[in-house]
């Protein structure tokens, strides 16, 4: 079990510059033991330099980098025992097979039990004596998810790790990580995907151009999720009066329906539809990819209703 009390994972000030604005600046990221923070970001903004640095492949230019209050390039070896990384790219040997592979792996890290690798190989259904380099993307990258879980970690590293894995496969790696964070586990884990860092974690840093924009719990984020309503009037008439009164062309046709984005001030609304006979009212949440997509866009969040 992790030690709870400082940041297993730690980034202060962490700076790498590649020229012309490529590269992270000034990256502060902490994470406890026990919680998973999401790291999104759009393409090229950063995420895997920051992995890189955590795993101490890279020396920071400037600030520092920690785990479990190890630095993570002088103390590296010390640090790489005691986590598990699993690489956006797959980097796996293509003419090992998957249980010599996994082997070698093992031997490395020293670990005589295997059984931790014998469940995880069944959690994924997984062909060990398939040859790596005849795999699809999504076994190896089964392979490569073994091969970062099998010690039984206490940090975790996961640059896109559900790439290439299919629905199933998906549902039970976001099980896995659910069940590492119960065991006391650190995870930092990049994605793309707004759901799975909806389900997965408890906080999430959003990176844009090497920096981080933003950094808020899920509760924040809940709290701040404004509601979309889609109002279906009577008649298409009736639709064309509320067009009218908000500044828009009607739409021509038969259509009865409106779409509202970002509608903060429920009471105001219900108020205004009085006025008008409504055939129905449905809510939806805005989702995680609709709040943040301003953030990938590089603009300012939308005006809110
Ligand atoms: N060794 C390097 N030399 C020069 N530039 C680099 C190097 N490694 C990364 N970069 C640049 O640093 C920036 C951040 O790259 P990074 O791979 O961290 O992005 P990312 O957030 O992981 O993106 P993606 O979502 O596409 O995987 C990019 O502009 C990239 O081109």
């Amino acid at each position: 079990m992790v030690n709870a009390s400082a940041a297993a994972i730690c980034a202060r000030g962490l700076t790498k510059d590649y020229g012309r604005g490529r590269g992270v600046f000034d990256v502060n990221l902490e994470v406890a033991a026990g919680e998973v923070l999401g790291f999104l970001g759009p393409n090229g903004a950063g995420k895997t330099v920051t992995m890189r640095h955590l795993m101490g492949f890279i020396k920071p230019q400037k600030g520092t980098v920690e785990i479990l209050g190890h630095d993570c390039f002088r103390e590296r070896p010390r640090v790489q025992a005691r986590l598990g990384y699993l690489p956006g790219e797959n980097v796996c040997m293509k003419e090992m097979t998957a249980r010599s592979f996994l082997d070698l792996m093992a031997g490395m890290r020293g670990l005589r039990d295997r059984s931790r690798m014998r469940e995880l190989v069944d959690v994924f259904d997984l062909d060990l004596g398939a040859r790596i380099g005849g795999m699809s993307k999504g076994n190896r990258q089964k392979v490569a998810i073994v091969a970062a879980f099998m010690a039984r970690p206490d940090v975790l590293l996961l640059d896109e790790p559900t790439s290439g894995l299919d629905p199933l496969m998906q549902e039970r790696f976001l099980d896995l990580v659910e069940e590492e964070r119960t065991r006391g586990v650190a995870i930092l884990l990049s994605s793309h995907i707004f759901e799975e860092v909806g389900r997965a974690c408890d906080r999430v840093a959003f990176i844009r151009a090497g920096r981080v924009a933003m950094t808020c719990t899920m509760d924040e984020v809940r709290s701040m999720r404004s509601r979309g309503y889609t109002i279906e009037f009577s008649s298409a008439r009736e639709r064309s009066r509320w067009e009218l009164a908000h500044g828009n062309e009607p739409a021509k046709g038969e259509a009865r329906g409106v779409e509202l984005r970002d509608v903060r001030d429920v009471n105001a609304l219900i108020r205004e539809l009085s006025f008008y006979d409504v055939a129905s009212v449905t809510s939806r949440e805005q989702t995680l990819e609709e709040l943040f997509l301003h953030l990938y866009e590089g603009d300012e969040p939308s005006g809110q209703r």
